[in-house]
């Protein structure tokens, strides 16, 4: 998985409601680029060092932000930028609002996100922390999930993400068997089986997903619970679950919604997100042609989750 730094040519006046922008899309944090800042600063060793001018604009400021190079990527842009133009509704001076996206080079990667990534309470009972953050639990019911997601989808910010993690909260039961199809970190695995489930068949069509999925089952001695292999959606699998989740895109989970009906148990769940709300509909009609009945809907953004029935 590779990342992509989202960069916001803006106004002072604008960081505030630009940053809670780029958050909602799933970034981990935002940077500020204000050249006011531009003075001779002291680092945590107390060596003095001068930020580089070249980083910073000659008016305004730069907001910026990372984002998962994922198929969800295009949409998530034009989704902030229309957000960032809308400000101007609110007679907010949004500047020169020039957007830019650059690639990040995996080198780079763990020192630049690591910085950005902090524990963060998802649902009523789970919250993920950077495995390299020390977090003190607010209460004795809390589910804490390590994280090192890697290169691989899923801090768990993404609101797709969040939208599932949230469902596997209220429909998981205990004991359950679950397939996670397009397991990426693995976060929804790992959070299934604190939820209760007995056993997590996860499945990705990408190499480092697989892996990822076993390393964060292992950060979070579950690893026993949790099987990672590589497969393509459901093709080959036999296995009866009660619960399948599936945080794809619209176009990718309709080709597998005969095959999630023909292995789910009577009663059991299929938890779809990484619906964009304009495939909405066509996500429900294929569901219910296959034969399920719709629980349920939530929306988080322009996202939307399905909860359907066998
Ligand atoms: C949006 S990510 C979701 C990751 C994680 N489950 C989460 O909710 O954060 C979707 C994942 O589906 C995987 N994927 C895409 N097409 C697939 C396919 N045909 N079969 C299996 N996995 C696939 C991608 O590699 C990616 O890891």
């Amino acid at each position: 998985m590779k990342w992509s730094e989202i960069c916001i040519h803006t106004t002072n006046e604008a960081i505030e409601p630009v940053s809670n922008i780029l958050h909602e899309a799933g970034a981990s944090g935002v940077v500020i680029e204000d050249p006011r800042d531009m003075i001779k600063e002291e680092n945590s060793f107390g060596e003095i060092y001068e930020l580089n001018p070249e980083d910073y604009p000659k008016e305004g400021v730069y907001v910026k932000a990372y984002l998962q190079m994922n198929s969800f990527l295009g949409e998530t842009v034009d989704s902030i930028k229309q957000s960032v133009t809308n400000l101007t509704l609110y007679n907010i001076d949004i500047g020169r609002n020039s957007v830019s996206l650059s690639e990040i080079h995996e080198e780079d990667w763990a020192t630049a996100w690591k910085k950005y990534y902090k524990p963060v309470k998802i649902s009523e009972r789970i919250t993920i922390i950077p495995t390299w953050e020390e977090y003190e639990p607010v209460s004795s019911d809390e589910l804490i999930i390590e994280m090192d997601p890697g290169m691989a989808f899923g801090t768990g910010t993404h609101p797709t993400t969040v939208l599932s993690m949230q469902a596997l909260e209220q429909y998981l039961k205990p004991e359950d068997l679950v397939l996670d199809v397009g397991s990426g970190s693995g976060i929804l695995s790992v959070a299934s089986i604190l939820l209760g489930a007995e056993h997590v068949h996860a499945f990705d069509l990408d190499e480092v997903a697989v892996k990822s999925t076993f390393n964060n089952a292992e950060l979070n001695h579950v690893q026993n619970q949790i099987t990672s292999t590589k497969n393509d959606l459901l093709k080959g699998v036999e296995i009866q679950p009660d619960l399948i989740v599936a945080n794809i895109l619209a176009e990718i989970i309709v080709q597998f919604v005969d095959d999630a009906y023909r292995l789910l148990k009577d009663d059991g769940y299929f938890i779809t997100s990484g619906i964009i709300s304009g495939k909405k509909d066509l996500v429900l009609e294929r569901l219910k042609q296959a034969g399920f009945e719709i629980v349920e809907t939530n929306m988080m953004e322009d996202w939307v989750l399905i909860i359907a029935k066998k």
